[in-house]
């Protein structure tokens, strides 16, 4: 613990509060106080001496009247402010006159003489007085380190802590730093457990007493709400609570190790717990199984006298030790509404309360009676306020913080309500404030821990943030201990008892103050049990028990039937009282709520009526300004009309430039339409030259297809004319080498048929010489080969053989080609078939050959 938690300890602990640091000494308390409560002067142990004093027939005759005057204290208290503290306006149907007007009823001398029956009977209809405590709301403020982001960015820190409890803010711009004190202010170095122990160890305590306790923790969105309530709610590595673990785990872990304390000490104990959020202006159970949440969100209404504001179906969970508390803070907080913003990677779009009804019951063993002692505690995260425009919220986030700032502003004019003591507090205006009214003003001991940020971006909202605590700061409750009626009907029944014992003691003598006194004593009983009927069904148990000790009175006391006969109109007549009670709350109930319709209608009308009288004002103001522009204006008319005048030239001037661009226009627009025709065919040629394009591309391609294909079997078919070409020339060129050889021996031939027909010639001629042969004589052998001359007439002789020969060679060397040249001959099986000119491809000859025409087939 840090030094500076000395001296608000020391304070702490003189205003009741036990230093957390003393849990043995504080396990004490609790019990001490209802060993206390129930020593006190109560209505069964009235001041010694005082029982059976008498107190005059007078104070019978005064239940009439007196009764008068309850009906108007009723219908006065019903009328006046329906917020009152808890502890006030739920100790009595009658109002802040009660007391007053019970002690009348009462006997001097009954239930606790010089103390009013009021204070007997308290909040709770306690025999025992009431302890309350009328505290100022506790505020604390926790300056959270800067976060990453803006430790990188640099932002400057506008925030300094000055001694444990003042805290100072200097922004850019600001002249005067904004300064402000309160119960304690926790610097960034401040951990969880040091906030515990300032601000929840004695929130444990006071709920162990008694008290309604309530935590809050307020702020912008990203200062620190969550992580200083709730926090890490996982396991340490020791199986301990985690260090950051916030006030909620820490208050349940010391709530229980006291209860063990207690228990003891023979006090039993019972712990309920409840988790509830606000979104959107709707109330859920964060609790309740999966698919059972109700439809609409869950309604609110004002419960009974114990037990204050109550929220309809919200489940309730016993929890026997931290462990269950722990599972059902992660099963709530898994199901509350968060979303990432630019301010919060995880920021709560809801206000959330956790609540734990705490009961503890001791049997006090000398009375009999059993003490009741209830507390509610409330750990509230409320959702960060936040600038729309810094947030970036958009959408679904925009409507949850629009719906967080509404219910915000209800919060602070509730508290401005409070804290200037207004006839009319608004918490009805939103769900969180009605279901927070306890805790604001009312029966409880509350503590507000105001979150905020170190850095100078943040300064305006650190400043609203303080400005708000400082005005919380403002508020009294008034806390009272919450005791059950139980024990204390039992004692007023003992004590009646009693005075009948008394009464059948002094038999014949009793007189008609005694009488009252029971009448009184039963009264006080009477009311007691319509108390009691409003909590539970004891009251019928009560009522047959004193049937029977009524019938055990008869019997024993025969003598005095005729005073109980007037007893039983004594009773019939605080039945009409009790009937009248009944009737009367029922009023005040409706009032109450007619008064809250009333005062919202009057809140509203006062502000429809502030709105009206600004308006007329703004309106007598508008008129009488009005008034002057009309004078000014008159004069101005001159003016105005001669302008008119030039204007209505000008009009008529551009009418006529107006009906000329019209002209234009229309024929422009002509033009615009011919062209646009034009292009509309112009357009469709084109669209015709692409399709007909895009039809001779595809032809193209299919006729490179084609000439792809008959290009291979044309070149099958050319290898093939080639091998019959090679094969034809090679046949050729044989052919060329046999007619040189026969155009050889043809020469031979002719040359020798010359020679023979020359022979033949000279033969027949009568030369003597011979013919030159081959360029020289011939030689004489012919001569004598021819015998002399030839003979070629009659009778045959050589001559006309030789002639015959040489007829045949010439015929046949005529047959012979002259000198064309060889051809050469077709060979039967190759001659070439007939085919159109057309269909011959021309084949290049063999060098030195004339070309010859080779047949092709051509498709
Ligand atoms: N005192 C602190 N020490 C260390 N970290 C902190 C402290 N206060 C806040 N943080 C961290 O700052 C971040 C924002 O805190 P938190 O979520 O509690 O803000 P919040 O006020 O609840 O915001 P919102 O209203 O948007 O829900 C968290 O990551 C939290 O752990």
């Amino acid at each position: 613990m840090s030094s500076a938690d000395q001296p608000r300890l020391t304070r702490a602990s003189s205003r009741g509060a036990t230093p957390a640091a003393s849990p043995r000494k504080q396990a004490a308390t609790p019990r001490k106080a209802a060993r206390q409560l129930s020593a006190t002067p109560g209505p069964s142990g009235g001041t010694p001496g005082t029982r059976g004093t008498p107190f005059g027939s007078a104070v019978r005759s005064r239940i009439p009247a007196t009764r008068s005057r309850i009906g108007a204290a009723a219908r006065a208290a019903s009328q006046s402010e329906p917020n009152s503290p808890r502890g006030a306006s739920s100790g009595s149907l009658l109002g802040e006159d009660g007391p007053a007007l019970l002690d009348e009823l009462l006997p001097p001398g009954l239930p606790g003489e010089g103390e009013s029956f009021w204070a007997a009977v308290g909040a709770g209809g306690s025999g025992a007085p009431t302890p309350s405590s009328s505290d100022n709301i506790r505020v604390y403020v926790r300056v959270r380190p800067p976060s990453s982001r803006e430790a990188a960015a640099g932002v400057p820190p506008c925030l300094d802590v000055l001694g444990g409890q003042t805290v100072v803010l200097s922004e850019a711009g600001r002249l005067d730093p904004f300064t402000a004190t309160f119960d304690r202010v926790f610097g960034p170095e401040a951990g969880q457990e040091e906030v515990y122990a300032a601000v929840g160890a004695q929130m444990v305590e006071n709920c162990l007493a008694g008290f309604n306790s309530s935590i809050f923790v307020y702020g912008q969105t990203g200062a620190g709400k969550t992580h200083t309530i709730t926090g890490d709610v996982t396991r340490g590595e020791d199986g301990a609570l985690a260090e950051q673990c916030g006030l909620t785990l820490r208050v349940f872990r010391q709530l229980f190790d006291r209860i063990t304390d207690e228990e003891q000490g023979g006090v039993r104990y019972t712990v309920k717990c409840s988790y509830c959020e606000v979104y959107n202006e709707e109330l859920s159970d964060l609790l309740a199984a999966p698919g059972a949440r109700a439809a609409g969100g869950l309604a609110i209404r004002e419960g009974d006298a114990h037990r204050g504001v109550c929220v309809e179906g919200l489940t309730e969970h016993v929890a026997v030790n931290a462990d269950d508390v722990m599972g059902l803070v992660q099963r709530g907080s898994a199901n509350r509404h968060t979303a990432a913003t630019r301010m919060n990677e995880r920021s709560s779009r809801s206000h959330s309360v956790f609540t734990a009804v705490v009961e503890a019951a001791e049997a006090q063993a000398d009375s009999g009676v059993t003490q009741v002692r209830f507390a509610k505690l409330n750990l509230i995260d409320l959702a960060g306020s936040e600038r729309v425009g810094k947030s970036g919220a958009t959408g679904e986030q925009l409507t949850e913080a629009k719906s967080i700032n509404k219910s915000l502003t209800t919060l602070g004019r509730v508290v401005t309500a409070l804290t200037e003591r207004q006839q009319h507090v608004p918490y009805r205006d939103s769900r969180l404030t009605f279901l927070l009214k306890e805790s604001l003003g009312g029966n409880s001991k509350t503590s507000l821990v105001a979150c905020v940020s170190p850095c100078e971006d943040s300064a305006q909202e650190s400043h609203s943030t303080l400005v708000f605590a400082q005005g919380a700061k403002r508020i009294r409750n008034k806390a009272v201990v919450n005791q059950d009626t139980v024990g204390d009907l039992r004692a007023l029944q003992l004590e009646n008892a009693r005075l009948q014992r008394e009464l059948a003691k002094k038999e014949g003598t009793v007189t008609a103050e005694l009488r009252t006194a029971l009448a009184a004593a039963q009264a006080q009983a009477a009311a007691a049990e319509e108390r009691a009927s409003a909590t539970d069904g004891r009251v019928a148990a009560a009522e047959e028990r004193h049937q029977q000790l009524e019938a055990a009175l008869n019997e024993s006391h025969s003598s005095l039937q005729q005073r109980n006969a007037e007893l039983g109109l004594v009773k019939k007549e605080l039945e009409e009282v009790k009937a009248t009670c009944a009737l009367l709350q029922k009023d005040r109930e409706q009032l109450i709520d007619h008064n809250a319709a009333l005062a919202e209608r009057v809140d509203s009308l006062g502000g429809s009526l502030e709105r009206a009288d600004s308006a007329a004002q703004r309106w007598e103001a508008d008129a009488q300004a009005a008034q002057q522009r009309c004078e000014a204006a008159a004069g101005g008319q001159r003016a105005a009309e001669e302008q008119s005048r030039s204007l209505q030239r000008e009009v008529e001037r551009l009418g006529a430039d107006l009906a000329r661009l019209g002209a234009e226009l229309e024929a422009s627009r002509e033009e615009l339409e011919e062209s646009e025709r034009a292009k509309k065919a112009l357009r469709r040629e084109v669209e015709q030259v692409l399709a007909d394009l895009r039809r001779q591309q595809r032809e193209a391609a299919d006729s490179a297809e084609l000439a792809a294909s008959r290009e291979a079997r044309l070149r099958g078919e050319l290898a093939e004319v080639n091998e019959t070409l090679s094969a034809r020339s090679q046949r050729l060129h044989d052919l060329e080498s046999t007619l040189a050889a026969e155009t050889v021996a043809t020469a031979k031939y002719r040359k020798m048929v010359g020679e023979i027909g020359k022979l033949i010639d000279w033969a027949q001629s009568t030369s003597p010489l011979p013919p030159v042969l081959g360029g020289r004589a011939s030689p004489a052998g012919y001569s004598s080969l021819l015998g002399g001359r030839l003979s070629f007439g009659g009778g045959g002789g050589l001559v006309s053989p030789l002639a015959e020969a040489s007829n045949q060679l010439r015929a046949s060397l005529g047959s012979l080609p002259s000198s064309a040249g060889p051809r050469p001959k077709a060979t039967p099986g190759t001659a070439p078939p007939s085919l159109s000119p057309s269909k011959r491809l021309q084949v290049a000859s063999p060098a030195g050959r004339t070309p010859v025409a080779s047949p092709t087939k051509f498709r």
